[in-house]
């Protein structure tokens, strides 16, 4: 059976004003989930659900087919969105510390931080204080600290915001790792391109439900139009008069357009090589942002 963080028809309200409305989707052992919305939109309430920090007012989660337990949930690795290290300690004590609340006996802390750490690109860093690392540096100790205890479900709040692109990448290949170990991982971003590059699957919330969620592919492909882009040496003018073609955007020599369902693509391709050298000519697949507008409209 495949480990599946399972969210049943959650429900939460804030003084009369209700924020998730039967929220449900599954996070899969494996795989790295991203979790996008816009701001209010209801990712931190949730997470802070799955984590136990805050309790549903209907609904449930479970992992691997069971009600979250408080020991369970020990088990669990989570990034909150407000950072919460100690400045006062040095890095290596920090991530040490939290890997022995997890339960790591002193010497397990100890080599595991320290591996950690190399990975994450701190290796240097291990005996500065925290509130003298850059804010970027401190971004990844909480990620350190997020998985000290190899933990069983990883939940990240925002963990790539203030990332540069190189910390984005160890990142990422660290998260891989976990995943490929066999953990459920969640982040959320508002960082689009990011989430679109690495995830595996999608979960897009607006306004306190969920708009769309199932593996990135496949939600690409339920949005994609057959929306073409040509190219061609001469003016592409032509195709306003091509039956079943619908420009979108015409500019010189390049086209996209969208094809009535009936209308065979390679008919067009056929009809710009009878006019001369076709130089592109692709189905165009909407980014993520765009799905996210469409969704969110
Ligand atoms: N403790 C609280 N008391 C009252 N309202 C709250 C509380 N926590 C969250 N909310 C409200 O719930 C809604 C969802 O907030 P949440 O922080 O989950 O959104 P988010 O998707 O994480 O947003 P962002 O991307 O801006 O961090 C917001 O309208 C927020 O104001």
């Amino acid at each position: 059976m495949t480990s599946v963080l399972h969210l049943d028809g959650v429900d939460r309200s804030f003084g009369g004003r209700q924020v998730l409305s039967d929220v449900s989707f599954d996070v899969t052992a494996g795989r790295l989930t991203g979790f996008v919305g816009g701001n209010g939109a209801g990712k931190t309430t949730t997470m802070r659900i799955i984590l136990g920090v805050l309790a549903p007012d209907a609904g449930q989660v479970t992992w691997q087919g069971r009600q979250l337990t408080r020991d369970a949930r020990r088990r669990f690795g989570y990034m909150p969105e407000e950072r919460g290290l100690y400045p006062k300690m040095t890095t290596r004590e920090q991530v040490v510390h939290l890997g022995r609340l997890h339960g790591l006996g002193p010497a397990a802390a100890r080599r595991r931080t320290d591996e950690l750490l190399e990975r994450i690109g701190l290796g240097e860093r291990g005996d500065d204080l925290l509130e003298t690392l850059s804010l970027g540096n401190q971004q990844r100790a909480q990620i350190a600290a997020a998985l000290v205890h190899d933990p069983e479900v990883l939940i990240l709040d925002e963990p790539f915001s203030g990332l540069d692109p190189l910390a984005v990448d160890t990142v990422v290949a660290v998260l891989r790792e976990r995943a490929a170990a066999g953990a459920p991982v969640l982040f959320s971003s508002h960082q689009l391109d990011v989430v679109e590059r690495l995830c595996d699957d999608l979960v897009i919330i607006a306004g306190g439900t969920i708009r769309a969620a199932g593996p990135r592919d496949e939600l690409r492909a339920a949005y994609t139009s057959p929306r073409f882009e040509l190219v061609v040496d001469g003016d592409a003018g032509w195709l306003r008069d091509q039956a079943g073609v619908n420009l979108v955007d015409l500019d010189g020599r390049r086209a996209v357009f969208d094809l009535a369902p009936a209308v065979d693509d390679q008919s067009v391709l056929r009809a710009a090589l009878a006019r001369g050298p076709v130089r592109v000519f692709h189905p165009v697949t909407p980014s993520l942002a765009e799905i996210f507008r469409e969704v969110n409209q």
